[in-house]
């Protein structure tokens, strides 16, 4: 289902998005911008502060329904509490406000008062029918003395109970704690503690007293806390309580709690403990003051009866509730000594409630937590010392369904960790390996870092031949590699192994030069997508009776991206119709200007037939080397570098191509490439000779090795090889991991200033594709003039070509984070599908100036998302089943197409319209949960807090989809 987007809401909400960002910022929610999409409990949150929205009058209408006949009128100009996501309001547990909303400044003003009330309300935990049964069923029984949340909210001088009328000392504390099945921990252990201590003592009564009689709402003082001194934020009645035996036994409790408690009770319970809370959290405590005067006002009598059954309360109350408990009577009740329960507190004190109810550390809201890429729940749990089951149950709040092992994306991560209080960081491959070996006390940088000239030798450039296809690249390695051979190389056959040296004598000086004998792009980007530096210089293969084709191109700008020099071998000069000026003057449109015409890049004249210059072009290489190079490594050191191929062979296993590039690699060295580990058995060079050892710039072949590494995967040789094999293994559990994380979304059009504003990127890269050569120059034209505005923002065409989209072209999007454009041209076989995968996004016009008018957008922010109403699917209401846990489920049969959970819904009645913009909160098949059910089947649906449905009655699904742009 697609998410909601924030401006999009605002729209619907008759606000502007700046308005929309404001008050979800103030409830709590950081939305990046206007494009941001938004999960369906916040929109939720959202639309309930904007209670005037078309959507939400059935709800309003709804909450007046059920309120309370003994509450106190509602004040006049105030926000309709109850308004405030009604339906979800009173009876469920999940009306707990969100943990994580920020503190409300103003405690007093009917904005504060109302916005807790909101909260309390709050979709996420109610959207959960599930979890709130018995909160739920308490309240029903307990019905008429359950009013809104929202209606007691606001209401200040009524609801604040006086102390006369408290309830009765013993009386047992009411359903209110009961009312929410997950406040009891937290709330209870604290609160008592602090009883005992007396802390509350002196406070309470005074407060209580006053904040019973015509104060707002006594939450007056219990509202304007922000982390709430003493639990600010509990709701009197407390822990405890919350479970389901107490809810009906609220009788004697004074009308004045009754009237607000509802709300209150589950949202004491589930707001964290004072201390440990953070501001941020205690905000939606503050923020209650309706509520928080309420049990205050209650919990002052109650404490007295109860002490020590809610000895919590005492403090918890937010304004009123605090003192009262313990400080009217002086003790926290009788309940004490239960050692078990009271350690148990003792260990809540370090964890707050959050969304869902359940227990769960958090953060400060800045506390840094870094997952690798492909990284589960559990390891999420692990970090921050929590449950993964209550992880679970957030996530699940949320909107999102995981299990324990399933790995999540960033997106996901970043959702919950702002949830808990966490930044949640995914890192990078780079990064990750860098963990990774710095877990074994490894750290590659710092070594680099440390290694001066005293250590660092000279070593050979490293090669890669590209070029387009039939240009002579095999042909010209072989001759490179039979130069080498007929001076003599031992007279060893030949063998490929993916990498070769050859010597040859530069001004007088021999010098060695690395070819890897993989021609093309391909294998260079793939290498390079993997995080590997394996090429220090490109040669440029470029047929002289053939001149620059797509190919050409694409290789030099693959080159380009990766910042390697390039040497231009103008190949075949022998062939008739030879023209290597024209090439020249070719590649000087690309940016590679001859040495001749004044430029920078050494082109040479070539045959590889006929082995004609191939000394030249291996000395242009080494000149380049030298001129835009540094090549260094220190030798006399553990070995470091990259596997360059591999393959299993019958009779000696595993046989991988490595390239030494810094340390030197020795017989009988522990090492561990990938996930492949092992010790070298043994070593042989490209001539199948036996070697002893490889220094910097050294391919070999290696056999030893428990598996294939992948070509790409570094590797290093370690003192022990208990370290390469345990390095092995969390490589591959990472791996494993990864493989099933859904894909980091990458750079979009419309992300693109999102990206920008949180400092990420600064250029926008793109790659052209059209159909015809004049239309792709002619789009990069204006787009290199798009004027962003600024300095700080500009875009980069990394390639452009002519023809359909590739697999190449997707790879390079991937290792340097483009969008691909496509004029006139669709993507080649299964590239989408490798997009896709990958999170590139491709974008197709037919009209120059629509491309560039998006562009222009994205480059200045501008672009928003245009989204139209899918219709998902139908079901007709075969019967209803009235459940006292969840509100009405609508038996149905599936009509046509398929209905998802969560996605939106209106309900029609004799074809009218009898409510629209509901949500399938609940889909069942059978008794157990669905996502999905397709035409023909049936299932059982849940409306969430909307029960008015009938037989006969159909269900329609819609889900917002972006609007593909032409
Ligand atoms: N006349 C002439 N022919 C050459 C020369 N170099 C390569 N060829 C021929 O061009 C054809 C293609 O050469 P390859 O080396 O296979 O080209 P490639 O670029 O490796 O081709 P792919 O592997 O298909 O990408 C072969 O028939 C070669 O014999 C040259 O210098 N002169």
């Amino acid at each position: 289902m697609a998410k909601p987007r924030v401006h999009q809401l605002a729209k619907e909400l008759g606000i502007t998005s700046k308005e929309a960002i404001g008050k979800l910022q103030e409830l709590g929610e950081f939305v990046k911008g206007p494009s941001s999409t938004v999960e369906p409990p916040v929109e939720k949150k959202l639309r309930s502060a904007f209670p005037q929205a078309a959507g939400e009058k059935p709800a309003e209408n709804q909450a007046k329904a059920a309120e309370p006949k003994g509450s106190a009128p509602k004040p006049s100009g105030a926000p309709k509490p109850g308004v405030a996501k009604p339906g979800a309001a009173a009876p469920k547990p999940g009306n707990a406000p969100k943990p994580g909303a920020k503190p409300t400044a103003k405690p007093a003003t009917q904005q504060a008062e109302t916005k807790p009330a909101q909260k309390a309300s709050g979709p996420r935990p109610g959207n959960n029918p599930f979890s709130t049964q018995q909160g739920m069923n308490r309240n029903e029984s307990s019905a008429p003395s359950a009013p809104k949340p929202g209606a007691a909210a606001p209401k200040p001088g009524a609801a604040a109970p006086k102390p006369s009328g408290a309830p009765k000392p013993g009386a047992k504390p009411g359903p209110r704690p009961g009312n929410n099945p997950f406040s009891s921990q937290q709330g209870m252990g604290k609160r008592n503690e602090r009883g005992e201590r007396g802390q509350g003592g002196p406070r309470p009564a005074g407060r209580n007293q006053r904040g019973g009689g015509p104060r707002p709402a006594g939450g007056g003082q219990g509202g304007p806390r922000p982390a709430g001194g003493n639990g600010g934020p509990r709701p009197a009645g407390g822990g405890r309580n919350q479970r389901p035996a107490n809810a009906g036994q609220g009788g004697p409790r004074p009308a004045g709690n009754n009237a607000p408690r509802p709300a209150n009770a589950g949202g004491g319970g589930n707001r964290p403990s004072p201390n440990m809370m953070p501001a941020k959290m205690a905000a939606p405590a503050a923020g209650a003051p309706g509520r928080g005067g309420n049990a205050g006002g209650g919990n002052g009598p109650r404490r007295g009866g109860g002490g020590g059954f809610n000895r919590g309360p005492g403090r918890g109350g937010p304004g009123g509730g605090r003192g009262n408990a313990q400080g009217a009577f002086g003790r926290g009740g009788g309940r004490r000594g239960k050692k078990k329960k009271q350690n148990r507190r003792d260990q809540d004190q370090i964890q707050a409630p959050t969304v869902g109810g359940v227990v769960v550390p958090r953060g400060d809201g800045e506390t840094l937590i870094r997952l690798r890429r492909g990284a589960s729940i559990m390891d999420f749990a692990e970090k921050i010392n929590a449950n993964p089951a209550s992880l679970i149950t957030v996530l699940f709040h949320l909107g999102e369904m995981a299990t324990q092992t399933q790995s999540l994306d960033e997106e996901t991560f970043e959702l919950l960790g702002a949830e808990l209080g966490y930044k949640v960081q995914v890192v990078s491959p780079e990064d990750e390996e860098r963990e990774l070996f710095e877990s074994f006390d490894i750290n590659l940088d710092a070594e680099a870092e440390g290694e001066d000239d005293d250590v660092l030798e000279i070593r050979p450039p490293v090669v890669t031949v590209m070029g387009h296809v039939d240009h002579g690249k095999t042909r010209l390695l072989d001759a490179i590699r039979n130069t080498n051979v007929i001076e003599g190389e031992a007279g060893g056959i030949t063998q490929h192994i993916g990498a070769y040296q050859i010597r040859t004598e530069v001004e007088g000086e021999e010098r060695a030069l690395t070819f890897i004998d993989t021609p093309g792009h391909e294998a260079f980007t793939a290498m390079r997508a993997r995080g590997a530096k394996v090429t220090d210089i490109a040669v440029l293969v470029v047929a002289a009776d053939d001149g620059v084709m797509p190919q050409t191109v694409e290789a030099l700008n693959h080159a380009k991206a990766a910042e390697v020099p390039i040497v231009v071998a103008v190949n075949k000069i022998d062939k008739e119709g030879a023209s290597p000026d024209k090439i020249r003057g070719q590649l000087t449109e690309y940016g590679l200007i001859p040495e001749e015409y004044g430029g920078d890049t050494m082109f040479v004249d070539v045959s590889a037939r006929q082995g004609l210059n191939i000394d030249e072009l291996l000395e242009a290489i080494c000149l380049t080397a030298d001129g835009a190079l540094e090549l260094t490594a220190n030798p006399n050191k553990e070995a470091r570098g990259v596997a360059i191929e591999a393959n299993l062979d019958k009779g000696r296993g595993a046989v991988s191509t490595v390239l030494v590039q810094s340390g030197t690699l020795h017989i009988g060295d522990a090492i561990v490439a990938g996930v492949a580990h092992g010790r070298v058995r043994a070593m042989f060079d490209e001539n199948g000779n036996a070697v002893q050892e490889a220094g910097p710039s050294r391919p070999v072949q290696v056999l030893g090795l428990s598996t294939v590494p992948r070509a790409g995967d570094t590797f290093i040789s370690t003192e022990e090889e208990r370290t390469a094999r345990q390095i092995a293994e969390k490589r591959e559990a990472a791996d494993r991991n990864a493989m099933l994380a859904k894909r980091r979304k990458r750079v979009t059009l419309e992300s693109f200033d999102a990206a920008v504003a949180e400092g990420n990127m600064d250029t926008l890269n793109l790659i052209i594709k059209g159909d015809v050569s004049g239309a792709v120059e002619a789009l990069e034209e204006s787009i290199m003039k798009i004027d962003a505005g600024g300095d700080e923002v500009q875009v980069r065409v990394i390639h452009r070509g002519v023809g359909a989209i590739t697999q190449n072209d997707v790879n390079l999007a991937t290792v340097d984070n483009a969008v691909i454009i496509g004029f006139n041209v669709r993507p080649a076989e299964r590239v989408t599908e490798l997009a896709d995968r990958e999170g590139v996004e491709l974008k197709f016009y037919t009209v120059i100036y629509r491309a560039l008018e998006e562009i222009e957008a994205a480059v200045k922010g501008m672009l928003k998302p245009e989204y139209e109403e899918v219709e998902l699917g139908s079901a007709e209401i075969r019967e209803v089943f009235r459940s006292s846990k969840w509100g009405n489920i609508a038996g149905s049969i599936v009509k046509s197409g398929i209905i998802k959970r969560n996605s939106k819904a209106r309900l029609v009645r004799d074809g009218n319209v009898v409510q629209d913009n509901l949500t399938i909160e609940s889909l069942r098949r059978f008794k157990d949960d669905a996502t999905e059910v397709r035409e023909g089947y049936e299932c059982g649906i849940g409306l969430g807090s909307f029960n008015d449905i009938k037989d006969g009655d159909i269900i329609e699904t819609w889900e917002l989809q972006e609007k593909p742009r032409v």
